[in-house]
């Protein structure tokens, strides 16, 4: 993507269910799990360098002892931060104790960040600020293990200040308003409550205080105290856990918004919120590593048993479909499948706009989560030359000399690495003042390659702002004197705010709401906006599920092509010779693309939760109002 998005987070969590010695043994280290946090941790690294955090539980330690481990970080590089001081503080005590070298038990005795239990965050914020308050995971300590609550989420919930507003009825007094803390804190609540019914319980049944803590460890019911948690929440989310004494949950939002998958065997049990970060850490086949399903928790108690348990009904599944399209890795079997599918479905539109002619046209991508869509973009237009060629032979079989022949067959797509991005300008890019000349150079170009008969197509996974469009690639683009200039994105036109975990909670920065607006103030229907403002404000104070997205009337007037063309103006210029246009995917194709996730509210205004049209609302009340917060 071209335009910088802030978006998702990604979690990973593993449970050791052997003894540490048995990893001493077969792997060479008791520091096994934190080696595999590590590289899950990195694998994931593309989902939030915003921040990122590691905590740790050691099972069955005496009363005195430490058990409990957490690092943070909001630095330029939080996960390698995290681990280099997980990494110093171990390697001082071994460097301090040679005598722990081979004594495992020694070792987690004694060494912080060593046990059985981990769980991992790296972190785009989509609520509050970047500070290390806000980084997860989050810890509610207590002096009973088994109320020591620690989590981490891939989540935004779109009511989060009335769930906020929840536990204050309760009589809490929550000390910040993260979001996070506020989930943490609801199920806090809930797990309290039913420690106390369970000590009740076990008081009637004759064991003493210090009997009753492990067997209410042992008979918590963590899908019951989800499953009361979770009945005001509305949003996407991927949601782990970690209670101190040892059991473990993640619980994924019932529209399967967020994403997560797991695995296990009789050593492990991992999650994390991508397919391949699990194969390649664990090198395990793609088979093995499952989703949890929408509305399911994956829960691991202490005892090593693991289950699977329906906590609310499941909706209607709405996977996020920007997973696919751009935030997840493309080394997943399947979504890299799905981004070239995208790049395929898109030529027939491409060759409109370059009115077939591909032997005066250059493919390329924006880089690099791009390129897979460029594949099959070029894919698909090598088989149409192939079958543009084997119509002319078939036409021509009586004439053709074997030169004809020849020339034929080698005529091929023209493909060139044309944009680069130049990483290394960007730091420059503080002043105001030749700001532009910076920014437009954040794109390198590759001269040489364009005549100027040509048309020079280039794929990008979505736009956003169109802001680096404008700024940098199209004015880069023009110094290489194409005759037309067609960016194709591979996702639809985006819309509509996100509320389920990407940054993008405001309508007027969305280049696509911008030239709406445009056209609506062309074509003096600019009313509209006044009707659908009032219509908005007259819903401020319904309940969620009797709010309309009324926004939609923005785009209802134009066709999909009317916003595409006003687009392509808005983001060329006068100075620009080449003649601009702008592809974006059609819904219908994207879904015919990515198959398993459906959710397609920034594009198409269906939200999947009845907080989102709230949401929705509220975004373009605040355009009106001028006023610049996010919506949720
Ligand atoms: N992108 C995310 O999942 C963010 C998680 C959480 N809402 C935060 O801001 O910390």
């Amino acid at each position: 993507m071209s335009d910088a998005l802030k978006h998702e987070c990604g979690i990973a969590l593993v449970r050791l269910l052997k003894p540490l010695e048995y990893y001493k043994e077969k792997y060479g280290s008791a520091f096994y799990g934190i080696q595999k946090m590590y590289l899950m941790m990195e694998k994931q690294h593309n989902r939030g360098q915003d921040g990122a955090g590691f905590a740790s539980i050691k099972l069955d330690v005496d009363p005195g002892q430490r058990y409990i481990s957490r690092v943070r970080s909001n630095h330029a590089q939080p996960i390698q931060d995290v681990f280099a001081q997980i990494n110093d503080r171990i390697n001082e005590e071994l460097g301090a104790h040679p005598e722990y070298a081979d004594d495992v038990a020694a070792q987690k005795a004694n060494i912080p960040y060593i046990g059985e239990l981990f769980l991992g965050h790296v972190r785009y914020g989509t609520f509050g600020k970047n500070s290390i308050e806000s980084v997860h995971p989050f810890l509610r300590q207590s002096n009973w293990m088994h109320r020591n609550l620690i989590l981490a989420g891939n989540f935004n919930m779109t009511n989060v200040k009335e769930l906020f507003e929840n536990l204050v009825e309760l009589g809490q007094h929550p000390k910040e308003m993260a979001d996070t803390v506020t989930v943490m804190e609801k199920i806090g609540h809930f797990l309290d409550k039913e420690v106390m019914q369970l000590y009740q319980d076990c008081k009637g049944e004759g064991y003493s205080k210090r009997e009753a803590s492990p067997v209410i460890a042992d008979r918590l019911d963590i899908a019951k105290i989800l499953a009361r948690s979770a009945k005001n929440l509305d949003g996407g989310y991927a949601m782990a856990g970690l209670l101190g004494h040892g059991d473990a949950f993640v619980f994924r939002d019932p529209a399967g918004i967020r994403p997560a998958y797991f695995y296990q065997d009789d050593e492990v049990v991992v999650v994390a919120s991508e397919r391949p970060v699990i194969q390649t850490v664990f090198n395990v086949p793609f088979e093995s590593v499952q989703e949890i399903e929408p509305g399911n928790a994956l829960i691991i108690k202490k005892s090593g048993k693991v289950s699977m348990e329906q906590i609310l009904e499941p909706t209607v599944k709405k996977a996020c479909s920007f997973e696919r399209i751009y935030f997840s890795r493309g080394s997943d079997a399947e979504i890299y499948q799905e981004r070239k599918n995208l790049g395929k479905l898109i030529l027939p539109a491409v060759l409109k706009s370059i009115d077939s002619d591909t032997d005066n046209t250059v493919f390329s991508y924006i880089p690099n989560t791009a390129e897979t869509s460029f594949y099959g973009l070029v894919e698909a237009a090598q088989d149409f030359l192939n079958q543009r060629k084997n119509n002319y032979i078939l036409e021509n079989r009586n004439t053709l000399t074997a030169e004809t022949l020849q020339e034929l067959l080698a005529v091929k797509i023209r493909t060139e690495k044309v944009a680069i991005k130049d990483a290394k300008l960007r730091t420059f890019i503080t002043e105001d003042s030749s700001r532009d000349d910076l920014v437009a150079h954040v794109y390198d170009v590759t001269y040489g390659v364009i005549k100027p008969t040509d048309n020079l197509v280039i794929i990008d996974d979505s736009i956003v702002r169109g802001t680096t469009l404008k700024m940098s690639i199209i004015k880069m683009m023009d110094r290489l004197k194409p005759k037309r200039i067609v960016i194709v994105s591979s996702a639809p036109q985006i819309r509509y705010p996100d509320c389920y975990g990407i940054d993008m909670a405001k309508l007027e920065g969305l280049v696509a709401f911008r030239a709406a607006l445009a056209l609506l103030k062309e074509r003096n229907l600019y009313h509209i906006v006044d009707e659908v403002y009032t219509k908005c404000k007259a819903q401020e104070n319904y309940l969620d599920a009797d709010v309309v997205n009324y926004v939609t009337a923005i785009y209802d007037q134009f066709t999909p092509e009317e916003i595409s063309d006003k687009i392509a103006e808005m983001l060329s210029s006068p100075e620009i010779n080449a003649e601009v246009k702008i592809i974006f995917q059609k819904v219908e194709d994207l879904h015919i693309a990515c198959p398993k996730n459906l959710g397609d509210w920034y594009f198409t205004g269906d939200y999947p939760t009845p907080g989102g049209n709230r949401v929705v609302n509220r975004a373009f009340m605040n355009f009106y109002e001028g006023k610049d917060a996010r919506a949720y």
